[in-house]
């Protein structure tokens, strides 16, 4: 299996193989040296164990993680490093602060006594703006003060990785805007591979770099963030980077797709062999009288800069298309017909079984390129 496509600098580099009763995660992962790697999958997928495993706290594991040109896991010779001689700094949602130290002494942990620590704690108060907070013990902090004492503790260490799990998901909707900022500017500055496990997608479009799609134990796809999102590899990974309207085609009439919902053609250099779902991108379907896929107008919903109207098929699938904030909209109820544009019509497998896609440019392109993995002479 492919790791790393060729160009990519890698900082950590892992091949794992790690069971436990009714869980199996298998993977071969790179993390570029400088900034964030996101890793989304759905609940139960393996992404805590993942890291965990890179940090040294679960045993068992075959395989080898490398840092630079330091071995950390090496199951054929016998090298597994201990936690603490990983130098992974590891932030959680739910900051596992030292309750009996103040938030200076939560920075100072582990650091070694002397000036140099007193200019750390200095630095990272005034880095992650916690200056008046110093002497106050974690109990007394809100959410988002004590996430900003866990990264600053994390960091202050000089860790060698940096693996954040669900960082933001304990503080509300507002707090967590501005936190995810400040991440993102301190991370930036620092030269330490990161990952970011997270639930939530605009996390990944803001912080992330890249970000790699986990999906039973496998890494499924894995490359910059905003390729990633504009072309999944299958109708899996495309519902986890949260794509509507994925539907399932039961037979090709040269480029038109068949399913229970009806029959659309795909435009001219939209491949079908061996697609068996298509995606209808919600920006491009204009509701249409005379002629598309009959519907019934569901639901209409203020987005708040957009209308999100959610149209049900004659299978009962319910399909979401955006209309600008000022268009009419037809009552819940219209029977009408959906004119859906071809090049708003993406056909793939249900699940990719090809090798681990990695940086779809150039291997697995955007909209109406060249090649597509189902155009590939892989195996399915
Ligand atoms: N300590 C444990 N003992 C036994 N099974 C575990 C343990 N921790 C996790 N699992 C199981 O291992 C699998 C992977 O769990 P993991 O927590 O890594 O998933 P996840 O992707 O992080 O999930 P979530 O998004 O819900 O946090 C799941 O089936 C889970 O039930």
């Amino acid at each position: 299996m492919r790791c790393c496509d060729d160009n990519l600098d890698v900082g950590l580099e892992a091949s794992l193989d790690f069971s436990r009763p009714g869980f199996r995660l298998r993977l071969d992962l790179c993390v570029p040296p400088t900034g964030v790697t996101a890793l989304i999958g759905p609940s139960g997928c393996g992404k805590s164990t993942l890291l965990r495993l890179l940090a040294g706290l679960e045993i068992h594991a075959a395989g080898h993680i490398r840092h630079g040109d330091r071995t950390w896991l090496d199951r054929a010779h016998r090298i597994d490093l201990a936690p603490r001689h990983r130098r992974v700094g590891l932030l959680f949602q739910e900051y596992a602060l030292f309750p009996h130290l103040s938030v200076a002494g939560n920075i100072a942990y582990g650091l070694p006594r002397g000036r140099d620590r007193e200019a750390a704690v200095a630095f990272w108060l005034a880095r992650l703006q916690l200056d008046g907070l110093a002497a106050r013990r974690p109990e007394t902090l809100s959410g988002g003060q004590r996430q900003r004492v866990a990264l600053a503790r994390a960091l202050a260490s000089e860790p060698a990785v940096l693996l954040l799990d669900e960082p933001f998901s304990a503080v509300d909707c507002s707090l967590r805007q501005s936190l995810r900022l400040l991440f993102q500017e301190v991370l930036a500055d620092r030269s330490v591979p990161t990952i970011l496990v997270t639930h939530d997608l605009e996390d990944v479009r803001l912080i992330a770099d890249r970000v790699g799609v986990l999906i039973d134990g496998e890494l499924r796809q894995i490359g910059p963030t905003h390729e990633i999102f504009a072309r999944p590899i299958d109708a899996e990974t495309a519902r986890v980077l949260g794509w509507h309207n994925l539907l399932s085609v039961s037979s090709w009439d040269r480029q038109t797709a068949h399913g229970a919902w009806g029959a659309l053609r795909l435009g001219p250099h939209e491949p079908s062999r061996r697609a068996d779902a298509i995606a209808i991108l919600p920006d491009g379907p204009r509701l249409n009288a005379e002629r598309g896929l009959p519907v019934e107008v569901a639901r209409v919903s203020d987005m708040g800069g957009y209308q999100a109207l959610f149209c049900r098929l004659t299978d009962r699938s319910l399909l979401r298309i955006h209309l600008a904030q000022a268009a009419q909209c037809p009552e819940p109820g219209t029977q009408t017909r959906l004119d859906v544009p071809e090049d708003t019509i993406i056909s793939l497998p249900t699940r990719w079984h090809g090798p681990i896609c990695v940086d779809p440019i150039g291997s697995l392109p955007l909209r109406g390129c060249m090649h597509h993995p189902l155009d590939t002479a892989v195996h399915f």
